[in-house]
C-alpha cells in the first residue's frame, strides 16, 4: 500500500525541475535545474513512487525514468491525452499539447466547480488554457515577463533593461523602466484578454492562476481568481490518487 508521503511528484519545467511529496504539496518544492542533479536528489528521499510531467526532450524524462526503474521504484511519465477526468482536449494531435498545460487543466477542474473555466500558467511561456462543459476550447501560448523583455533588448539597438519585475502599473521615464512597464501591461492584458474572451460565452467561470510568476497578475481585477501553488504538481496528484489511492 504506498502513502502519500513516499509518492514524488515531479514538474519538469522550462527552466527548473520542481519535485514535491504528495503529503506536502502544500510546502515550497525542491528545486533543480538539470535533470542529472534532480535524480542525484532522489536517494535520499526513500520515496516508491514517481510521477512525472515535463515539458523537455524526450531524453530527460526517459533519464529519469531509467534511473527510477534501476532504483526499483514506480515511475509514470503522464502525457498529454485525448480524453482524461472527463475532459476532452481540443487539439487534433495531442502530443504537441505541452503536458503542463493539460495538468493544469486537469489540476483547475478539481479546484472549481463552475463547468467553465480557465487556467492561467505564470511562467517562462504564459499559457492560458479554456475548458467549458468538459471541452478544451483551446488556448493561448505568450512569451512570459523574462522571454518578453529578453526578446525586445535582443531585437533592438537602444533599447535596454534591467532585472526589476514591477508589482505595480505606472507609465516609465527612462528605458529600463518603460520595457519592465511595458512587458507588465503586455502580460496584464493577457488576464483580461481571457476575462473578455470567457465573458463573451455568457456563463459563469473561474479563473484558476498557477506559475512562479503569478505575482504579474496580482492587480485589483483579479481579486477573485483562485491563486495555485503549482499547477503541474496538483494534476498529477489528480493522476497519482486515481492509481494508488482510488
Ligand atoms: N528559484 C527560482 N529560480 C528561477 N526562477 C524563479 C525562482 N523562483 C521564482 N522564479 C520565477 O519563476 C519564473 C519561472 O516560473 P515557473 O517556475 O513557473 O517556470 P518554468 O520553470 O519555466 O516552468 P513552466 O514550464 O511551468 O513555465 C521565473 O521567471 C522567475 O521569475
Ligand atoms: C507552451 C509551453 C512552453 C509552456 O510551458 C509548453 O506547454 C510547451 O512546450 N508546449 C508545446 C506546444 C503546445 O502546447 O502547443
Ligand atoms: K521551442
Amino acid at each position: 500500500m504506498a502513502s502519500e508521503k513516499n509518492v514524488l511528484l515531479v514538474d519538469v519545467g522550462n527552466t527548473l525541475i520542481k519535485a514535491c511529496r504528495m503529503s506536502e504539496m502544500d510546502k515550497e518544492p525542491a528545486v533543480h535545474t538539470t535533470h542529472r542533479a534532480f535524480v542525484a536528489s532522489l536517494e535520499a528521499l526513500k520515496v516508491t513512487h514517481v510521477y512525472l510531467g515535463s515539458v523537455r526532450d524526450d531524453a530527460v524524462a526517459n533519464y529519469i525514468g531509467a534511473h527510477c526503474e534501476q532504483a526499483g521504484l514506480g515511475f509514470k511519465e503522464i502525457v498529454t491525452e485525448k480524453e482524461t477526468f472527463g475532459i476532452t482536449n481540443a487539439y487534433a494531435n495531442v502530443d504537441t499539447m505541452g503536458v503542463d498545460r493539460w495538468l493544469g487543466i486537469m489540476a483547475a477542474q478539481g479546484m472549481t466547480k463552475k463547468d467553465s473555466f480557465c487556467v492561467m500558467d505564470v511562467g517562462t511561456a504564459i499559457t492560458v488554457d479554456f475548458v467549458s462543459k468538459g471541452q478544451h476550447l483551446g488556448g493561448w501560448i505568450a512569451p512570459g515577463f523574462h522571454s518578453m523583455r529578453t526578446g525586445l533588448i535582443e531585437s533592438t539597438k537602444k533599447v535596454f533593461g534591467d532585472d526589476t519585475m514591477p508589482d505595480t502599473l505606472t507609465a516609465g521615464n527612462t528605458t529600463q523602466s518603460g520595457v519592465a512597464q511595458g512587458c507588465l501591461a503586455a502580460t496584464q492584458g493577457i488576464y483580461r484578454s481571457a476575462i473578455a474572451y470567457l465573458n463573451s460565452k455568457q456563463t459563469p467561470f473561474d479563473v484558476i492562476i498557477g506559475g512562479g510568476d503569478k505575482k504579474l497578475f496580482a492587480f485589483p481585477e483579479s481579486n477573485g481568481s483562485i491563486p495555485v501553488a503549482n499547477l503541474v504538481v496538483q494534476g498529477l496528484a489528480r493522476y497519482a490518487k486515481r492509481d494508488l489511492f482510488a
